[in-house]
């Protein structure tokens, strides 16, 4: 990664009396990068986010914003925009209104935001000029120069997230931050607002941070995904390697939409020699049924969904076992007995503690 840190945690953890909600995270949020934080519900990610905004102190640890320490500074004077879930408009202010409120905040003082200030006063009316400049600028951005008289309420979800970025983004913060922005969306509102985000990452080159527990979020969006556990990020990577390498057991099992087949060691040998030693992690999307393959099973039931097919498996040793067929691939019948196999790279091992064997 080439581009300097903008917005950093060293080491930070962040303790609610007797729960670690955070503990010992370092992130760098670097120019230009799109990170996203995945992890399971509860695992810290809100907290991280709120850490690194300067809506919560850190218990232990700093905050870095471009190498300089902001551990003690405010939210105000980090200036990292963050988008919630629910993105919250005022409802009786115009998308105009909406998108030029943080600035009117920022730069005005209370006498200068009363109606009419501008006409009694030259320099009001120049600030407003500018504010004016930038709305207009941040609306046509996001496609929202038709909509600046109309009301949150006459707006579709999708418009109205896209003001929520709009006011998020008229600020020019040091960086964006976005807590689970795609959750409340169905799937076709929620695939355009991914492209929509992507989009305003390239054009706009603010470094994002996107917190989610959606690993396809995660995987389609970002450069590199942090996975977090139980307050700990336990993984930093490209979402290939976070994917096709990951770094334990617990990765291995939270990515990737079918849970990883896990083999003790013993019976995983027949599919590895590693796994005499190991116990090894096979997708169910890379099984495969073939007739002299070493892994013996039991078919249990066959599900059939569409574009893939998902069999329940008993294997050696009465392990329990995942297979996904894709596409036109005959389907055994339950109860019939099938031999699978691996490919080598498709392999996964880890030792006692969890952590991967490299095999290859
Ligand atoms: N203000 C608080 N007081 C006490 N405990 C808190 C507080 N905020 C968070 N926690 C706890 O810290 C842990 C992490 O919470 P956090 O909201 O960061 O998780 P999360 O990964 O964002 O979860 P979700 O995806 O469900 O929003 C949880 O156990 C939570 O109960």
């Amino acid at each position: 990664m080439t581009g300097k840190p903008v917005l950093s945690l060293d080491h930070a953890t962040k303790r609610f009396g007797d729960t670690v909600a955070v503990e010992d995270v370092s992130l760098d949020l670097r120019e230009g990068e799109f990170v996203a934080l995945l992890g399971a519900s509860g695992c810290g990610k809100s907290t991280t986010l709120r850490l690194l905004a300067g809506l919560d102190q850190v218990s232990a640890g700093r905050v870095l914003l471009r190498g300089a320490d902001a551990t003690r500074d405010t939210a105000a004077a980090r200036n990292v925009a963050l988008m919630f879930q629910s993105y919250a408009l005022y409802p009786h202010l115009t998308v105009y209104q909406n998108i030029a409120m943080p600035l009117r905040l920022r730069r005005l003082s209370v006498l200068e935001r009363l109606p009419g200030a501008a006409i009694l006063r030259a320099p009001v009316g120049r600030k407003l000029d500018a504010i004016d400049a930038q709305v207009r600028r941040i609306a046509e951005m996001l496609r929202l120069d038709p909509l600046l008289a109309r009301k949150p309420g006459q707006l579709s979800g999708g418009q109205q997230q896209r003001v929520a970025l709009a006011r998020a983004l008229v600020r020019d913060p040091s960086a964006f931050l976005l807590d689970e922005p795609l959750s409340n969306l169905d799937t076709q509102l929620r695939a355009d607002t991914r492209d929509e985000i992507r989009a305003l990452h390239k054009t706009t080159g603010y470094p994002f941070l996107l917190v989610t527990h959606d690993q396809s979020d995660a995987l389609s969006m970002a450069d590199r995904v942090a996975v977090m556990i139980d307050g700990r990020i336990v993984q930093v990577g490209s979402p290939e390697s976070v994917f096709k390498r990951p770094g334990s057991r617990a990765v291995a099992a939270f990515i990737g939409h079918n849970r990883m087949n896990m083999i003790p060691s013993g019976p995983a040998a027949a599919v590895h020699p590693m796994g005499a030693r190991f116990d090894l992690g096979i997708r169910p999307e890379d099984l495969r049924i073939t007739p002299d393959g070493a892994l013996d099973a039991f078919v249990e039931s066959a599900a059939y969904h569409g574009e893939e097919s998902i069999l329940s498996l008993r294997g050696p040793g009465d392990i329990v076992l995942r297979a996904v067929l894709r596409g036109a691939a005959s389907v055994p019948d339950q109860g019939s007995r099938i031999h699978l196999s691996a490919s080598p790279e498709a392999v996964h091992a880890f030792d006692i503690d969890g952590q991967r064997v490299e095999i290859a």
